[in-house]
């Protein structure tokens, strides 16, 4: 079974892993240690945080196989982000040239340049190690998240959102980001990323260009990718979909991959989410259930089959969830059907 726990410190070789597994483009985890050592002692600090509004707390955790110990995959959420360092997107929008005299009406897109999701809450660094792909383990990673949201809304923003992967090849090359390179960098995507990973940004102030950019000037390779995702994020990009996420015209200003996102209290789990009283027995119920118990700092989540006594109120739990969950009979649990 994989359950949901935050980070430790004693991580570090796993996040590494994940980190190589994961592969180009993946900015939130770059292959640095000390970068990654920073992240894990920033979220293992976040979790202990008294917090009554969402500020820079950053919560990373893992998936754990209870019975080899092994890591399986990542899973984050950055409380408010841009509040340190600024956050950069592009908005896409449309302008009219228009002549009545000539009779010509074109409708062209421009990039705008911009940081609108300051503040927002962040869903990020979703990761699942290929072989453990399948079954629940990517719903588990993704939608745990959606419970925490659900149980400690103060420690969130109102809006929710997640940028996702943009179009690369196997060698890391973006075409949206080598038309850039082009006019107005002259690095790589792969160390732009890196960069941006690792928090040092600044050179994107400098040198990104300001004004908007008008999209038919750019390269047929480039406009084909904006608002388009990396085929290894389709699932991810699915998911999100389905908990009502969709893109409003915010692009990541690197790869155009595309930006979604959901008002908290819309989006599907928490809206179907509940709590319910643990009772640990034995129970025939054969309904998939993403489990957590609601204690922050211990924060634990699974995917198992529970049953639901509506009337009392109960969640009935086998031995084995609740000591994934780490509770006890008589505890609160928060639950939402798969
Ligand atoms: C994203 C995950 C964790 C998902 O795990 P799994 O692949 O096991 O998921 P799954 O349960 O098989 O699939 C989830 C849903 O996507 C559907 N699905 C599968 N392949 C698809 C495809 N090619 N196109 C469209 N939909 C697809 C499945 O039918 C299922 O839908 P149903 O629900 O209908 O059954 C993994 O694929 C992964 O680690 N990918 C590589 C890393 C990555 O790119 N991560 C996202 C980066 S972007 C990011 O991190 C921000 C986003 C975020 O944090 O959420």
């Amino acid at each position: 079974m994989l359950v949901i726990r935050p980070i430790r410190e004693s991580d570090i070789d796993a996040l590494m892993l994940c980190a190589e597994e994961s592969g180009h483009g993946f900015t939130s985890l770059p292959v640095d240690e000390d970068m990654l050592k920073g992240r894990i002692c920033h979220s293992v600090e976040s979790f202990k945080k008294h917090v009554t509004e969402p500020g820079m707390e950053g919560y990373l955790m893992v998936a754990e196989d209870t019975e080899t110990g092994e890591i399986a995959g990542t899973t984050g959420i950055e409380a408010a982000i841009g509040l340190d360092n600024p956050f950069y997107s592009y908005h896409i929008s449309k302008v009219v040239h228009h002549s009545r005299r000539l009779n010509v009406h074109n409708i062209v897109e421009v990039l705008t340049f911009g940081n609108d999701y300051t503040g927002a809450t962040e869903v990020c660094t979703l990761f699942l190690r290929p072989e453990f792909r399948g079954g629940l383990n990517g719903k588990l990673l993704s939608k745990c998240r959606f419970l925490m949201l659900a149980q400690f809304p103060e420690r969130f923003s109102d809006v929710v959102f997640a940028e996702m992967r943009g179009v690369s090849d196997e060698n890391g090359n973006s075409p949206f980001w080598a038309w850039l390179k082009e006019h107005f960098f002259s690095i790589d995507f792969t160390l732009a990323d890196y960069l941006t990973g690792i928090g040092q940004k600044g050179f994107i102030a400098d040198l990104m260009p300001k004004l908007p950019i008008y999209v038919n000037l750019l390269s047929d390779e480039a406009r084909a990718v904006i608002g388009q995702v990396h085929e290894k994020t389709r699932p991810a990009l699915k998911m999100l979909e389905k908990e009502g996420f969709t893109c409003r015209g915010h692009v990541d200003i690197f790869d155009a991959g595309p930006t979604v996102e959901c008002l908290r209290q819309n989006i599907s789990s928490v809206r179907r989410s509940f709590t319910a009283t643990a009772q640990i027995t034995e129970h025939s119920s054969a309904q998939d259930f993403l489990i957590s118990n609601t204690d922050f700092e211990e924060f634990r989540a699974t995917a198992a089959k529970i049953g639901v006594d509506e009337e009392r109120n109960m969640a009935l739990v086998s031995k084995d969830v609740a000591a994934a969950l780490n509770i006890v009979d008589g505890d609160a649990v928060r639950l939402v059907s798969l």
